[in-house]
């Protein structure tokens, strides 16, 4: 049965209902759908939604978008985590039937004679909701209204002026007569908690932390040298702060600096090369310190406002702990040998894949088990290197699984791939998702990117890191210092969820090789100390321009919105603006970044004013929240960007 009533298209619905749609608290999550039925009866829309400890279906009346069509929408703002369903349900609106009919009759001249059937008919509705237990606030009005239509010495104008007077037409329209109700499917929507949506990461190594000896030699740093860098990161306003794996380092195959296969004998190895005698997933490497010692860094990250994400990298070193006790979660060659990892061209000699299909019991209960064992260590954010390698089903059954007791954990896709497997991935489960903002660099590109993002505003959370410990992009090797204040700019202010790696605040741009994306010296092979001070002191650092960005994404509630990310027009290519605003507070941010790190540049603004709750010849006060400045804006405004003062403008609007 297909319903009395049409009930299409409905939004948002993931994979036609397999995953559900995913949100955070207090989100405005819009509704939409296409209600239409026979003949020329109006039809109305609702939107019956419940979240996890609902013991009542709210209701909330869907709007029709107009233009002809049959489209409509609503807003819901989920209130607590977990998962929420939502149904539409069409019904024939026969109060909105009889209104239009009456009032093109009477337009028409139509006289008492010929509307006798309606005049009744309508008395009939306005009968129907007065008799209500709930509407004895609104009866007295509702009976006058009614027998003036059935007072037939009244002339038509007069018997139809109460009912069409405003308060009756609201109580009519907020208390509906509802005929053929027609419920549409449950759809399911996921609620985290905010941070899923609205965060700031930053990645560092601890084992960098440790400074350098006497002799300049760099010193194993632990976690409790890297407790100690906490409160400069804490400074810049971040709230996520993400470790490379912390476990034991292979010794088999490991690698050498820059990515060499004939490492030295004290060459720490790339952390990603999980496992060696001292442990494997569930272990820290010994010289990081102990379990209690990194309790000790997560409880300090906490104080000072941050989370700690760790990373889920699921592959094993050759002298791995697994590897021996679980040989058949392997591939053995016909040689009897297992092949090592690869994401060609990229090879990863130091860690040897994992198979899921020759025991996915024993695999899928061992990974569950490791996931827990660092939730239970205080760790509620998971950073999953290279997703995409491994079975789509076992990372829906993983993070579901997890989710039954820890509905707060949130999982970080590192996806870097085709888009049918970065989204799929999402929608399978994940809460965020890397994206490929780093090789987004001309206007026309990020305005599609950033289209993208929205259009998947249902699947999961974009996460857009400016540089990783891989991805070193062009532009930031040859962009001078101006470029990594545009791509922060860019990165903090497009999606509600940014990241940055370590030592982007010293502009450190040097590739491994020319056309390489590779840092040299990369910190996956050796130990990097950083002197973050001196560069501060000495005017060298980015330190201040990425914490005045964290510090307006807090300030302005819009800037933690991804659905309501908009591009606007600029006569210039160098020159790019969006805008985007809070329905929660009506708060709208209008962004301009000069993509240009060489010289200044300048254009007209064509703002779409509607799109921020004005009309087209309103005008507005714009506070710039980077120069402190104020403009007098409207439609059509000039601006000019110099990267020596400032590469964006974040303006506030500031309505009159
Ligand atoms: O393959 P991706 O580009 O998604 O990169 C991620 O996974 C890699 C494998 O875990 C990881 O690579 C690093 O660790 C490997 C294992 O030790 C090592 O062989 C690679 O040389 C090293 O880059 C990469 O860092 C991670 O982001």
């Amino acid at each position: 049965m297909s319903g009395r009533l049409g009930i299409d298209d409905v939004s948002p619905v993931i994979s036609c209902g397999r995953d559900p749609a995913k949100a955070v608290v207090g989100e405005h999550i819009p509704i939409q759908a296409t209600v239409w039925r026979e003949g020329h009866d109006a039809v109305a829309a609702t939107v019956a939604w419940r979240g996890p400890g609902d013991r009542t279906t709210r209701q909330t009346r869907m709007t029709p978008l107009g233009g002809g069509l049959d489209d409509f929408a609503a807003a819901i703002v989920p209130d607590a985590e977990g998962m929420w369903t939502f149904r539409v349900d069409a019904w024939s609106d026969p109060w909105a039937t009889w209104l239009h009919a009456v009032e093109v009759k009477v337009a028409a001249g139509q006289g008492a004679a010929e509307l006798a059937n309606d005049l009744e008919s309508g008395a009939r509705l306005i009968d129907r909701v007065a008799r209500r237990p709930d509407r004895r606030r609104d009866r007295e009005l509702l009976v006058i209204s009614a027998e003036a239509l059935r007072d037939s010495d009244r002339p038509v104008a007069e018997r139809i002026a109460v009912s069409l007077s405003e308060p009756v037409r609201r109580i009519m329209h907020q208390h509906p007569v509802r005929e053929l109700v027609t419920k549409g499917k449950p759809q399911r929507i996921w609620v985290d908690r905010e941070r899923a949506r609205f965060s700031s990461w930053y990645e560092f190594f601890p084992r960098s932390t440790g400074g350098v000896d006497t002799a300049g030699e760099p010193v194993h740093g632990t976690f409790a040298t890297a407790t100690r860098a906490l409160d400069r990161v804490a400074a810049m306003g971040f709230d996520v702060v993400y470790l490379p794996p912390i476990h034991p380092v292979g010794r088999v195959n490991r690698k050498g600096r820059n990515n060499t296969l004939t490492p030295g004998p004290t060459d720490v190895g790339s952390p990603w090369a999980i496992g060696a005698a001292e442990g494997g997933h569930d272990a820290v490497h010994p010289d990081l310190g102990t379990m209690e010692d990194f309790k000790g860094f997560v409880a300090r990250a906490s104080d000072l406002g941050m989370e700690v994400a760790l990373d889920f990298a699921l592959q094993c070193a050759p002298d791995h702990p697994w590897v021996a006790a679980h040989p058949e979660w392997f591939t053995v060659l016909p040689d009897g040998t297992i092949a090592y990892a690869e994401n060609p061209p990229k090879k990863y000699q130091d860690i040897y894949p994992l198979n899921f299909d020759n025991d996915p019991e024993g695999l899928y209960a061992e990974t569950l088990r490791v996931v827990l064992h660092w939730v239970e260590a205080g760790v509620r954010i998971f950073r999953v290197d290279n997703p995409h390698t491994k079975p789509p089903d076992f990372w829906n059954w993983l993070i579901w699984k997890v989710k039954e007791t820890h509905p707060d954990v949130l999982f970080l896709s590192e996806a870097f791939t085709r888009p049918a497997r970065m989204f799929g991935l999402a929608k399978r489960g994940f809460t965020q998702y890397y994206t490929y903002f780093t090789w987004r660099t001309h206007k026309q590109e990020i305005i599609e990117f950033g289209n993208e993002l929205v259009a998947h505003a249902d699947d999961a959370t974009p996460n857009l890191f400016v540089n990783t410990p891989d991805i070193l992009h062009a532009s930031l090797q040859h962009g001078g210092p101006a470029m990594f204040a545009v791509r922060a700019a860019l990165a903090a202010t497009l999606s509600p969820s940014w990241g940055v790696y370590s030592g982007y605040e010293l502009f450190e741009h040097q590739a491994v090789r020319e056309g390489s994306e590779e840092y040299l010296d990369s910190e996956k092979y050796e130990l990097r100390p950083r002197d973050f001070d001196a560069a501060l002191r000495e005017g060298r650092s980015l330190e201040p321009w990425l914490r005045r960005l964290n510090e307006i994404r807090r300030a302005r509630p819009a800037l933690s919105r991804l659905r309501t990310l908009r591009f606007h027009h600029v006569d210039n290519d160098a020159l790019i603006a969006y805008s985007k605003t809070d329905p929660a507070t009506g708060d709208a941010v209008v962004v301009v970044v000069n993509l240009d790190p060489n010289s200044g540049q300048e254009g007209t603004l064509w703002l779409d004013l509607p799109l921020l709750g004005m009309d087209w010849t309103d005008r507005f006060i714009g506070r710039d929240e980077v120069t402190g400045e104020t403009w007098d804006w409207g439609q059509a405004n000039f601006v000019r960007l110099e990267p020596h003062r400032a590469v964006a403008h974040i303006v506030a609007v500031e309505r009159r």
